[in-house]
């Protein structure tokens, strides 16, 4: 069967309040006097798209526009308040750097661990252990506790174990940029080769140049709504102009009277 994924109008709120913090006995004593304020915050507004077999969509906005909420819902770590994402396949993601791994265990034991968390059974895990490791090129870095790897190893890790699962969903936030040069060129090659393969990615870039590379499909987002989606050069040049447009009206603001 073909890969897919269809989000259809797609919502997603924070729910933002002075209840964080504050103890359990103060929750209950609020609730009970009902002095209590939980608001929603709409961090992404109805958001509809599709993609298909193949498909390497680029989603840029700027800071804040909701990009990295979106990506949560579509890896299942969210739920949408409203809407509808439906998919084929096991979905692979990369979200912020570090996150689901344990920084006490090796490198090894996290590998397998983030495997488990991905579906893949010991076996599978054992055949592509190596593969992942010289990938990352950590040979010498198995047995260390993940906390003692630089930021650029820990990326290059998590990157290697998302793309090397064989995923037919890859989900991919801001993790090409951190890697040094040598590892962002080996990675976007690999991504190639992952949609090659039939997959489809999604990739979060705040480089313009790298999603014109990539991509052939961008969604640009400004805060939580759907500005565009879909044809890479037209919407890619039209964030530019916008861009360049806000940092005019700021160069206007920071200009000495
Ligand atoms: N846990 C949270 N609780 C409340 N609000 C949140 C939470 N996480 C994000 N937000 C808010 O949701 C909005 C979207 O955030 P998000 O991280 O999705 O944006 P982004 O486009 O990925 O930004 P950036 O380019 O800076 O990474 C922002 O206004 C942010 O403040």
């Amino acid at each position: 069967m073909e890969s897919f994924l269809k989000i259809e109008n797609v919502s997603i709120s924070y729910k933002l309040g002075d209840f964080k913090d504050i103890g359990l006995k103060e929750w209950v004593m609020r609730h009970v006097t009902h002095n209590f304020h939980v608001e929603q915050f709409m961090a992404v507004d109805k958001i509809s798209f599709e993609l298909r077999q193949g498909d390497l969509l680029g989603i840029i906005g700027s800071n804040g526009a909701g990009k990295s909420t979106l990506l949560k819902a579509v890896a299942g770590i969210m739920e949408p308040s409203e809407g509808h994402i439906t998919s084929s396949g096991n979905i692979s993601a990369l979200l912020e750097l570090g996150s689901g791994f344990d920084g006490d265990l090796t490198v090894k034991e996290n590998a397998y661990l983030r495997g488990a968390m991905l579906g893949y059974t010991r076996q599978f895990m054992n055949k592509t252990f190596e593969q992942i490791i010289s990938f990352a090129e950590l040979q010498d870095f198995t047995e260390r506790p993940f906390k003692q790897l630089s930021t650029g190893m820990q990326s290059r890790l998590a990157f290697s174990i998302a793309s090397l699962v064989q995923p037919e969903i890859l989900i991919l936030d801001e993790v090409l940029s951190v890697g040094d040069g040598a590892f962002q060129a080996k990675s976007a090659k690999k991504m190639m080769e992952i949609i090659d393969g039939g997959a489809i990615t999604i990739l979060v870039s705040h480089s313009l140049s790298q999603i014109r590379k990539l991509c052939n499909k961008v969604l640009w987002l400004d805060h939580g709504k759907q500005i565009a989606f879909g044809d890479v050069k037209g919407i890619c040049d039209s964030y530019e102009e916008y861009t360049k447009g806000h940092a005019t009206i700021l160069a206007e603001y920071s200009t000495p009277v």
